[in-house]
């Protein structure tokens, strides 16, 4: 019941101890708190809360408009019904060095495992488009070092993302990534690389865990996992692919409703009322209290 046994500490240090053991984590981007106890119950080994699903999700376009709040309150939400380590965009880190210093201690007080920030100047845009526009390197630094210093929680993992491979190309994006790992950066996200050769590249000439990040229309071509573990890569990450698939769905549904004027035909597509019952886990709350759930289902429910 209420779904997390463990304690934002035990997720940090386990998360921090699988990204040590060389193996590929997958991480999908919740669309919802119901959503990342799905993607728990389907085996995936963490959960990410993405900028660009929640700022659509408020039906509003990600670049830098959701505020460092917001994105706590919705990262909480997330992280308290998981037991898998939960990793937020945190974007810029919404401002100067000192906010991105704020972030981080917001984001440890919400219970997730980490945060990534990413060098590009405010307001930001989608690391897959082109226009972008990055700091320079000393203040990106600035940016990380002040975020590693705030940290109170030394197993909090500290990622730095690098959009410099679509505007400096990829040997400033690969000096960036080390200068930031000396600056106080666990884990690198590099950004919108172009093919494998990009991927391999980057994987010789940084030490730390590198992100893969499998975004869909984008830039870079979608790798299966175990091309990222041949490749030497730590997390596979698809942000936006749960909200993509749902809305997709939601897209479907609408206009098969508007032509049919019943969902009938939609039924066969649909997570069902016992399958939804089963991932809430009602059962447990009735072993608790059986007034909680006193009913039987239909059998076609
Ligand atoms: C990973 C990302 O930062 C996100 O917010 O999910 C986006 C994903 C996307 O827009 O496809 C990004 O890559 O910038
Ligand atoms: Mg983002």
């Amino acid at each position: 019941m209420l779904h997390t046994r463990t304690t934002p500490a035990e997720r940090r240090r386990a998360f921090r101890a699988r990204l040590a053991s060389g193996e590929l984590l997958r991480m999908p981007g919740a669309v919802n708190p119901y959503s990342a106890r799905l993607i728990q119950e389907h085996g995936f080994d963490a959960v990410y809360l993405s900028g660009a699903v929640l700022s659509a999700d408020l039906g509003l376009p990600d670049i830098g408009l959701t505020t460092a709040t917001e994105v706590a309150a919705r990262a909480q939400q997330i992280a308290r019904v998981t037991d898998l380590p939960a990793l937020v965009d945190a974007d810029t880190g919404f401002g100067e060095p000192m906010n991105a210093a704020r972030t981080v201690q917001l984001m440890e007080d919400a219970g997730l495992a980490g945060l990534h920030l990413e060098d590009q100047v405010n307001p930001k845009r989608c690391g897959h488009l082109d226009g972008k526009s990055v700091v320079d390197r000393a203040e990106m630094v600035r940016r990380i070092r002040a975020a590693a210093d705030a940290r109170r929680d030394p197993d909090f993992l500290l990622m730095a993302r690098t959009d410099a491979r679509g505007v400096e190309g990829l040997a400033a994006a690969i000096d960036r990534a080390k200068a930031y790992v000396d600056a106080g950066a666990d884990a690198i996200f590099p950004e919108a690389l172009a093919d494998e050769a990009e991927y391999a590249a980057f994987r010789a000439a940084v030490d730390v865990p590198l992100l893969a990040n499998m975004t869909e229309f984008g830039k870079s071509p979608l790798l299966s996992a175990r091309t990222l573990t041949e490749l030497g890569y730590n997390i596979a990450l698809y942000p936006v692919t749960l909200f993509r698939l749902a809305m997709g769905a939601v897209e479907h549904g609408l206009r098969v409703l508007a032509a049919e004027g019943t969902q009938e035909s939609l039924l066969p597509g649909m997570q069902t009322r016992s399958r939804l019952y089963e991932a809430l886990g009602y059962a447990d709350y009735a072993a608790f209290d059986s007034a909680v759930h006193d009913f039987t289902l239909p059998p076609d429910a």
